[in-house]
């Protein structure tokens, strides 16, 4: 149950009540491949006259009925009497199905087979995000890319201590109080604290607890919802309409309007401790973040104010807060399906602690001894500060093997299976020689990829939460044996900072929490297997605190 709520937070949860059921039940743009063609008769599969197409069950109008039933045992079944590559009739659509390693690389892979072309045709996607960028308007602009490799990446180390402290707050204040805790709807905290821990990577520490940054962040991804269409019929017209509609005016302005405001007095009282500074002929490092980076490039990014700036600070919000904490749920889902799991993890997370404490009480004592340093006081507020020895540094989440192998295999399992729509904008030939023709739609066979013994090892059926612990195989690695992030040049660029979040959040829950349970076990299965938040209301999940663990921070959060 959620504590501590002030009346004023009172007011967001009644807002958030109707929002996260939206923005929770929508999979943000990258994560709604399959869906997104639905619903459109606009669709068609290849005419390459090669590729079969899969016959309809008897007293069926489409593939779906089939498919629901179950989505392995139909691909399956389709790859083995019509080869890697056939058409479907499914989600409302013609669509390709292309099978095995090659031919699903070949989607993601070749230039001309386009992802948000895909989405853009039936949504309007591309309006919806030119509506709140003054430059980089071109849908295929690398400009995300290089500032995600730029600004986020190399920084890792500073963010991970900011992600911790922030994913702390709001889980002491959702999850503080009783030995057992009840929570009703788990995405709503997971919810909070990853909009935290982005709204301090990208806009700042001083703004990470900002209500207003906060609402925006979750808030767009209602409008983003509406944008899909999601819950309501799409047509045809539906894209015709959005394309329109945002070119006019776009629900988004208010909440790059609300990042202006409140980013305006925070760059302005950076400048003045630059002046300060520069007049006191001292040197001024700016605080490490996503705005400050795009603020100091403009110019090498093309940026024309700080409107332009917030829009796309809003745009990286829309592709990484609802992905990051749908798959941050969902790994806390796994770990209530199966219990047995949370004590070896707890157990990692120790030893990996204990090495790290030792570790710098060696280098304090190598650095006492060279005389370096005069007394142990001098550490105190540095990197060796005994007092942050057990704290989650980025080094130490990297070695967490068990929880990567555990987040890996939720990702496998849990991946829609039919997965990675794309619009062919050209004749496209595929590896084995079959054409996907211009204007068709190619989807991937998940199934094929993330089931098959040859890539994922022995019974690949099963949950097997370490099989890839010593494989070399981590839960960012984007390839065609984990397809959640893409592969290739198109890659997502902010997985990093993706599943050090999830990690970070599953190492925290597993240290403070020694059970989890779902309590309406009837809904286990379909909230394991949900990819777009469907089952709504999902089970509420019962958490027991580990004894003896210490929630920081008590501040109340507001949820
Ligand atoms: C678990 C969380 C996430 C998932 C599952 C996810 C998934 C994806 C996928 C499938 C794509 C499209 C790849 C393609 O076109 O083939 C994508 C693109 C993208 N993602 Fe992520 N993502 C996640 C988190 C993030 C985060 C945290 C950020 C920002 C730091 C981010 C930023 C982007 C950007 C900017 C693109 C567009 C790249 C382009 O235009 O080529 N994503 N993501």
């Amino acid at each position: 149950m959620f504590e501590s709520l002030s009346s004023s937070t009172r007011n967001v949860v009644a807002v958030l009540k109707v929002a996260i059921p939206v923005a929770v039940g929508l999979a943000s743009a990258v994560y709604l491949g399959k869906k997104m063609a639905a619903q459109s008769g606009s669709s068609d599969f290849s005419r390459d006259k090669t590729i079969p197409t899969v016959a309809i069950r008897a007293g069926d109008q489409s593939h779906d009925a089939e498919y629901n039933e179950d989505p392995d045992k139909f691909l399956q079944k389709c790859e083995k009497q019509y080869g890697q590559v056939f058409n479907l009739l499914i989600l409302n659509q013609r669509v390709t199905c292309v099978s095995g390693p090659t031919l699903v690389r070949d989607i993601f892979m070749t230039d001309d087979l386009n992802f948000s072309d895909a989405l853009n045709q039936l949504t309007g996607l591309h309006a919806f995000m030119a509506s709140i960028r003054k430059s980089n308007k071109d849908a295929d602009n690398r400009m995300p890319h290089e500032l995600i490799k730029d600004a986020i990446s190399p920084n890792m180390a500073e963010f991970t201590p900011r992600i911790v402290s922030c994913a702390e707050r709001v889980i002491s204040g959702a999850m503080g109080g009783s030995n057992e805790v009840v929570i009703d709807h788990l995405g709503y905290v997971i919810q909070e604290i990853i909009a935290s821990a982005m709204a301090d990577v990208y806009m700042g520490s001083e703004l990470e607890k900002d209500r207003k940054v906060i609402d925006a962040f979750i808030m767009c991804n209602y409008d983003f919802g509406m944008m899909l269409a999601f819950n309501s019929g799409r047509s045809f017209w539906h894209s015709i309409k959005n394309k329109f509609k945002y070119n006019v005016r776009s629900p988004l302005h208010k909440h790059v309007q609300a990042l202006v405001d409140v980013a305006t007095p925070v760059l302005e009282r950076r400048s003045q401790l630059k002046a300060e500074a520069l007049r006191q002929g001292k040197e001024y490092s700016p605080p490490t973040d996503v705005l400050q980076a795009m603020v100091d490039n403009a110019a090498k990014y093309g940026y024309v104010d700080l409107e332009d700036i917030c829009g796309h600070i809003l745009i990286l919000v829309l592709a990484s807060v609802h992905t990051t904490n749908l798959f941050t749920t969902h790994a806390l889902y796994y770990m209530a399906a199966y219990p047995q799991y949370i004590e070896p993890m707890f157990e990692e997370v120790q030893e990996v602690l204990n090495e790290q404490a030792k570790e710098r009480e060696e280098q304090r004592q190598e650095q006492l001894a060279s005389g370096n340093v005069s007394s142990m006081a001098a550490f105190l507020g540095t990197e060796l500060d005994p007092q942050n020895d057990r704290q989650l540094s980025e080094k130490a989440v990297r070695k967490l093997q068990k929880i990567d192998s555990f987040v890996r295999e939720t990702m496998r399992y849990q991946n829609t299976r039919l997965f990675g729509t794309h619009l062919a904008r050209r004749d496209t030939v595929l590896s084995n020689g079959m054409k996907i023709t211009k204007g068709s739609r190619v989807i991937g066979n998940v199934t094929s990829v993330h089931f098959s013994e040859e890539l994922q090892g022995e019974e690949p059926f099963e949950f097997r939460p370490w099989r890839f612990v010593g494989k070399g195989k981590g839960a960012s690695k984007a390839a065609v044996d984990l397809l959640p992030f893409g592969i290739g040049r198109h890659a997502c660029p902010g997985r990093f900072l993706a599943v050090n979040e999830i990690k970070i959040v599953c190492a925290l829950i597993v240290t403070k929490f020694s059970k989890l349970e779902i309590k309406e076990k009837e809904k286990t299965m379909d909230m394991l297997l949900d990819r777009l938040g469907y089952v709504n209301p999902p089970s509420p999940i019962i958490m027991t605190r580990r004894e003896g663990s210490i929630l920081q921070s008590p501040a109340p959060v507001a949820i």
